[in-house]
């Protein structure tokens, strides 16, 4: 559109990665500023700060689970908001120097939840090789490009990028690797509520009593909100303390969430919101309990409503 500056976006860099691949999926950040940041919370600081609109960081993983660094920043960095999520299919390569032989790769260099998917694979190919962190896959390209391993464990593009050579393709544990990458912006408004959505939010339960966390629970399970994930992080006080990151079914319009939410707040020592935004793949179904379809929230809210206003007919 003429007249509208195109919009800024950061992502887990170098170029390569796959947060970048899965960045490049949203058509206004193709058409958009694309500046790589060299770690997790650079990306999101960029946007702290407002230097650039968003940042597209991953968040999990469906073999090595959870990347640490994100929640935490999520959880305890100064707030911000998810608007999208986005979920990309991930597949490795062996990338070497041209010439490499297979053989002879003594180091492999990856981002350790790269390293954590092509374990099988390493184990049975390259078992003496030693293996490093790097803080992304391409980075790992960068540095075997630069001599500093022999080999990084990495996406197409990267090895192709730094212009090395296949050396093993496919070398992922499951053929099936899915991560999940968050867009994260300032505080504002969440995303339009789209009928298929989810609600991410931070549970910091008060430790003094037994079943705080059952009562969280609770109040998600009595309005019918299927909990799509719940995940521990430690408070960092002292072993044993623990927040709680919650995703689940629903937008935060919806009457069902909102309660819940209102629920955690009168209940845990704090609650964070963290966004409400679509669901990439469509809501797998499940069973409702009774009394919890939006007919039944709304025929509640017109019931109380009436009585509160003194009419006559209660229903
Ligand atoms: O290094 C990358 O390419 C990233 O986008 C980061 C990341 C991650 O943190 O999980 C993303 C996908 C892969 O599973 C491995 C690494």
């Amino acid at each position: 559109m003429p007249g509208v500056p195109p919009q800024r976006f950061t992502y887990l860099g170098p170029e390569g990665t796959f947060a970048e691949q899965a960045l490049l999926t949203l058509p206004a950040a193709r058409n958009g500023v694309r500046e790589p940041s060299a770690t997790v919370p650079e990306a999101l600081d960029a946007v702290r700060s407002g230097a650039v609109g968003a940042a597209l960081v991953p968040l999990e993983n469906s073999v090595e689970g959870a990347v640490g660094v994100t929640l935490d920043e999520l959880a305890y960095g100064a707030p911000l908001l998810i608007t999208r999520e986005l979920l990309l299919q991930v597949r490795f390569g062996l990338f070497g120097r041209p010439g490499t032989k297979l053989e002879s790769v003594r180091t492999v260099a990856s981002h350790p939840h790269g390293l954590a998917q092509v374990r099988a694979w390493m184990r049975k190919h390259l078992p003496d090789a030693e293996q490093r962190s790097t803080s992304s896959t391409s980075d790992a390209a960068v540095a075997v490009a630069r001599g500093d391993f022999d080999a990084a464990a990495c996406a197409a593009v990267a090895g192709e990028r730094q212009r090395l050579e296949l050396l093993a393709d496919d070398i992922g544990d499951s053929s099936t690797a899915v991560t999940r990458f968050v867009l994260v912006t300032r505080p504002g408004r969440p995303a339009e509520r789209t009928g298929d959505d989810l609600t991410s939010l931070v549970a910091f339960i008060a430790h003094d009593r037994a079943g705080a966390l059952l009562e969280v629970l609770t109040e998600f399970a009595v309005r019918g909100l299927n909990l799509t994930r719940i995940e521990s992080r430690p408070t960092k006080e002292r072993l044993g303390r623990y927040c709680f990151l919650l995703d689940c079914s629903g937008h935060i319009a919806d009457d069902r969430v909102g309660e819940a939410v209102m629920g955690l707040r009168r209940i845990c020592a704090d609650v964070r919101f963290l966004g409400s935004y679509p669901a990439a793949e469509p809501s797998p179904p499940y069973t409702r309990r009774p009394g919890t379809s939006d007919a039944d929230f709304a025929d509640a809210a017109g019931w109380l409503r009436q009585i509160r206003d003194g009419a006559t007919d209660r229903g």
